[in-house]
């Protein structure tokens, strides 16, 4: 799950650089492989900087200066395609036409019918296995189709519109021209989030582009607006321009976003992500009831930092039961989900998380997790509270197991890395070492966000249901389970030196570019 920011600012003689540096921090959370930002200065020229690593290692004070330019875009990267090289690195450039830089979030499930169509129609070279370079291809080759000296808005409309035509998947994307502004656009499913807002200035208004509202709210934009399923944005310094440029077939935000990537304090598509937590809480309280009945015997709930806080809480003001902070997090260790391969994540549950025996000694505990996905951390989990002196360990879990790959921009390729895959309760239970698992029914999740906007009745919880919003073939699902399962990815990783130098990389400080 990649972060998206772009920012306008009306005085062209401020730099936007900072603040879009600051805006990535605050979504350092949905990607920590990579980080880039791209601005634009006076004759349209465009600076770069980005690689590999989190946003605080990639820039430095010396890179924001030189970033120069009142328009930008930025982008860190959790990768779903491709490998994690730093040629894949986000935003991705094209010099023609006009001058494009490109940020996704998401992915895109007809990647391969796209790059021949590149390669065999439009005759554009593609430089790496990256979905995000062929939207911005796909985009380049429509705003060619105009075979204009200089564009405006309704050329860029077509072009995305050719986008919606063209690309399946989830995407959310924000993209800058040199010299014209900056354009957020989001799929017509509206799977991946994306939203805008404003803030008045002496010199005009400001704008700026964002996967989640909680950078907009730290950066005191207010008129806090997600983009529709299906719209496009368009900002140049005159004016703000939006276009529904298909109809949105059916609005299926990723309920995903809700059970772990999003931060609790952002708002997506009108649902409050923590009240959403503070749902799934409640509701999984209720299953608790419904799975031990008579017989609980449980002392205390503990949850799994940092996601499951939230709920936790409110679980446990449900079962009337202690709510305990038991493993402390080193909060310089990052999310353990999203780092790559498998040994990483294992080892770095024991790192960032650390059991303590004062809160599980000779204690029942229910421990409360946002979701089990490979089990990764549950395994670990269950193991340092038996350590720590646990009598029982029951394990419950905000979201329903967690069955098919995901398609849309998470990195869930595989079936048989899932723990939940061909296991029932009591297997999973087995497998993480657990007295009892307990896990949030799918219609209740659904119930916890929907109850907080009416208006949108349906979303993408393919995971759990292996309901494809954009349809999927068995040879795609193959195709992604034997290209991007752990030791696929980490041949790929081999083969594309995280060290292998881009295009438009000049190395200089730090191996930057
Ligand atoms: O079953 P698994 O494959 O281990 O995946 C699920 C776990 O991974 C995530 O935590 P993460 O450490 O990424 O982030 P957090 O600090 O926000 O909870 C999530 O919150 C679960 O704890
Ligand atoms: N998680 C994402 O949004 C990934 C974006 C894109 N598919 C990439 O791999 O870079
Ligand atoms: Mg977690």
């Amino acid at each position: 799950m990649c972060g998206i920011t772009a920012l306008s600012l009306a005085d062209p003689n401020a730099s936007a650089s900072l603040e879009l540096f600051e805006g990535l921090q605050i979504l350092q959370h949905r990607g920590q492989d990579a980080a880039g930002i791209v601005t634009c200065g006076h004759k349209g020229r465009f600076y770069q900087c980005k690689g590999n690593g989190m946003v605080r290692d990639v820039f430095n004070q010396e890179h924001l200066q030189n970033l120069v330019g009142s328009l930008g875009i930025g982008h860190v990267r959790y990768p779903t395609a491709g490998s994690s090289s730093n040629s894949e690195a986000q935003p991705f450039y094209v010099n023609s036409p006009y001058g494009i830089v490109f940020g996704h979030n998401g992915n895109l499930i007809n990647a391969r019918e796209l790059q021949n169509f590149l390669d065999f129609k439009a005759h554009r070279h593609i430089n790496t296995d990256s979905d995000s370079e062929l939207l911005l291809n796909v985009f380049a080759n429509n705003l060619q189709a105009t075979d204009k000296f200089r564009i405006n808005e309704e050329d860029i409309f077509t072009a995305i519109k050719g986008i919606f035509e063209q690309c399946i998947g989830g995407y959310a994307c924000v993209a800058m021209i040199a010299g014209f502004g900056i354009i957020g656009f989001r799929d017509s499913n509206g799977i991946r989030p994306i939203c805008y807002g404003k803030r008045e200035h002496t010199s005009g208004t400001d704008y700026m582009f964002s996967s989640e509202s909680v950078v907009l709210d730290a950066s005191g934009f207010s008129e806090v607006t997600d983009i529709n399923p299906g719209e496009a944005i368009i900002i140049t310094k005159t004016a703000i321009t939006k276009r529904q440029l298909v109809e949105p077939i059916n609005f299926t935000p990723c309920i995903f976003e809700f059970v772990y990537f999003a931060r609790p304090d952002s708002v997506i598509d009108n649902i409050s992500v923590y009240r959403s937590r503070l749902e799934m809480g409640e509701h999984l309280a209720d299953q608790v009831i419904k799975k031990c009945g008579n017989n609980m015997d449980i002392d205390v709930i503990i949850p799994v930092p940092d996601t499951s806080r939230v709920a936790a809480l409110q679980a446990s003001y449900k079962l009337k039961l202690p709510y305990r902070e038991g493993f402390i997090k080193n909060r310089y260790v990052g999310r353990t989900f999203i780092m790559p391969g498998q040994q990483m994540r294992k080892k770095n549950v024991r790192r960032k998380l650390n059991a303590m025996a004062l809160e599980f000694s000779g204690k029942n505990v229910l421990i409360v997790d946002d979701s089990i996905v490979r089990g990764t951390t549950s395994k670990e989990i269950v193991q340092m509270a038996r350590e720590a002196g646990a009598k029982k360990v029951y394990f419950a879990s905000c979201a329903p197991p967690i069955r098919y790959p995901n398609v849309y921009g998470i990195d869930m390729p595989s079936r048989q890395e899932l723990v939940a895959y061909n296991r029932d309760d009591d297997s999973i239970a087995k497998e993480i070492g657990a007295d009892l698992v307990i896990y949030q029914d799918l219609d209740d999740l659904l119930a916890s966000c929907k109850k907080l906007n009416p208006s949108i009745q349906t979303f993408d919880c393919s995971v759990f249901n292996g309901q494809y919003i954009t349809g999927i073939t068995k040879e795609y699902l193959e195709h992604l389970e034997s290209s991007r399962n752990d030791s696929a990815k980490n041949s790929n990783d081999r083969l594309q030196s995280p060290d292998t130098i881009g295009l438009h990389n000049n190395f200089g400080y730090n191996g930057r570019s």
